[in-house]
């Protein structure tokens, strides 16, 4: 029925909020005075799935731990649930993948980010007591690929930010978005389809392309190599209909210029992973959606993913 995403660094304080949210909830659930359905409220974790933080030490077994995520997510996602997902989930790209996913279980969704400096977060992750450290390089590692959630995307939003120096939640908005918001309907963006459309290669090909080359132009454009990039990413759509805006992506590329070869390699992996897809309807994260928006985002934290740790 509904899912809260929690986001923020490691060690930010995510589960302690994550206990609030679930209780604040529970009591209203068990309150005469907030009227409606039944529903139990889950929480998903690393802990919950027994995933070490050992495993953001390299992006090999951080993929799994991410798919692991996922695929209980889906299978969380039901009409009398409040599914919290209390994990880093700082790479947008995967934050969008859940968004879509709820959107066609026609869930509502809300974000909460759990805001601490990095310095709180290496105190916190220093003396934690309960075994579940960050090596110190993972946690540095974690914090400088961050992607900070925006109330100005429709997957990150209703967005809560709680700093950790506040107390309390914002239960009471957080109970009415997820209780009473909108239900955004499965729309075209959205929507994963059974069988992939025909035009499904084109679109990998030509968003791929289209964005290699808005890497390059904007690589060369700008003096010093690496940082956040915000590009405008042309789609058949946009070209051929001049009023359709193109595809708005942040990408956040290591301090080293990405050569043309590199990328193109990149492109090729990703078509030949999602090529699969074409004829499966789905890949391991789930079904896919081939809409220009989607692969363009995909590709995106594709690349963050696998440029950042081949350098
Ligand atoms: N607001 C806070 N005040 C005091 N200590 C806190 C606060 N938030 C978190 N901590 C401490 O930081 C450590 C990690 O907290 P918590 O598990 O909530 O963080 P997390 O972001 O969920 O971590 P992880 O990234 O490992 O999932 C704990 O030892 C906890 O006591």
């Amino acid at each position: 029925m509904s899912l809260i995403t929690i986001s923020g660094y490691p060690c930010a304080g995510k589960s302690h909020r994550a206990t609030q949210i679930k209780y604040s909830l529970e009591q209203r659930l068990a309150d005469p005075a907030y009227p409606g359905p039944s529903l139990t409220v889950t929480v998903l974790s690393d802990d919950t799935l027994n995933i070490p933080r050992s495993a953001y030490d390299d992006s090999r077994s951080e993929k799994p731990a991410r798919a692991a995520l996922f695929s209980a997510f889906q299978r969380h996602l039901g009409n009398n649930r409040i599914v919290i997902v209390d994990a880093l989930d700082y790479i947008k790209g995967f934050r969008y993948q859940m968004y879509c996913a709820a959107r066609e279980a026609k869930v509502r969704v809300c974000t909460v980010y759990v805001i601490a400096p990095p310095e709180q977060c290496r105190t916190w992750n220093t003396s934690r007591e309960d075994g579940r450290s960050y090596a110190p390089a993972t946690l540095d590692n974690l914090i400088q690929r961050y992607e900070e959630p925006s109330s100005m995307v429709r997957w990150d939003s209703p967005l809560f930010t709680i700093p950790w120096t506040d107390a309390d939640v914002p239960a009471d908005d957080i109970w009415r978005a997820i209780t009473h918001g909108l239900v955004k309907p499965p729309n075209t963006g959205t929507q994963a389809v059974a069988r992939a459309p025909t035009d499904a290669l084109h679109t990998l090909e030509s968003t791929t392309t289209a964005l290699v080359s808005a890497i390059v132009a904007a690589q060369s454009a700008s003096s010093l190599p690496g940082g956040t990039l915000s590009l405008d990413v042309p789609t058949s759509t946009s070209t051929s209909a001049p009023s359709t805006p193109p595809v708005k992506v942040t990408l956040t590329l290591p301090p080293r210029h990405l050569t043309l070869s590199e990328l193109g390699r990149h492109k090729r992996q990703f078509i030949t992973m999602h090529k699969r897809a074409i004829t499966l309807g789905s890949t391991e994260m789930g079904k896919v959606d081939w809409s220009e928006e989607s692969v363009a985002h995909k590709f995106v934290g594709y690349l963050e993913e696998n440029v950042g740790l081949s350098g």
